[in-house]
């Protein structure tokens, strides 16, 4: 059986290292997408990941990764290897599956873009764990166990790092990032619809600085 290469999965740590919290992005009006995602890094969170829920999402990728630079950008919901090409081709630096299929894992072993594979469940992990992959989203987080199944995780799978997602809010996110297997979190509280819909750049991007201020100790 292949395995993923170690740059792929250094890669993919040090995407989760750069920052402790990754925004989940849905595109609902295309114009929209550059502020949004301008306001999410000048709050100081610049790992995205754009969804592709929606038919702007992968245009959202484009205009994203033209206009900021300085941001990292991920294709989410990505389900098949059509969707994981086309994100590629989009700009994506990364992708991320909310499940594992063998195709998608196989697939992603000898594309150029690493892959955030998400998993469940022991077996979900063992199915990516047998082919090299050491890095993972842990969705949907609060339903499948919360910090209680990645605490367990550690055991049989010490090596294993996750970006836990799916249900944890700005309160909750802290509970998250004190365990040893996670660098960060991903949520859409970061994105509220309200506020996207507002166009309230402003409010999201002092969101984002107060659920970062908020994972500091406090004192
Ligand atoms: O779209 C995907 O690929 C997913 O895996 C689902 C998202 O990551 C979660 O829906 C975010 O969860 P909330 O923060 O609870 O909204």
């Amino acid at each position: 059986m292949s395995k993923v290469c170690h740059e792929h999965q250094q890669r993919i740590h040090q995407i989760l290292s750069t920052c402790p919290l990754l925004p989940v992005i849905t595109i609902h009006d295309p114009e929209t997408a550059v502020p949004l995602c301008r306001a999410l890094v000048e709050g100081g969170v610049r790992t995205l990941e754009i969804t592709l829920r929606t038919c702007h999402g992968l245009q959202a990728i484009r205009e994203v990764r033209q206009a900021l630079p300085q941001a990292i950008v991920g294709a989410g919901t990505v389900t098949c290897t059509q969707q994981y090409r086309q994100a590629e081709l989009a700009g994506a630096q990364f992708v991320i599956t909310p499940g594992v299929t063998e195709a998608v894992l196989d697939f992603a072993i000898t594309a150029p873009v690493p892959l955030l594979p998400g998993v469940a469940t022991p077996s979900d992990l063992m199915l990516g764990y047998s082919r090299g992959y050491r890095q993972f989203k842990f969705f949907p987080a609060e339903v499948a166990g919360g910090t209680a199944a990645l605490k367990a995780f550690a055991g049989p799978f010490p090596d294993v790092g996750f970006c836990p997602t799916g249900g944890i809010r700005q309160s909750t996110a802290g509970d998250y990032l004190a365990l040893s297997n996670v660098a960060a979190v991903g949520g859409s509280w970061l994105t509220p619809a309200e506020l996207i819909a507002e166009h309230n750049w402003q409010g999201i991007a002092e969101l984002a600085k107060a659920s970062l201020a908020g994972l500091e100790p406090a004192g």
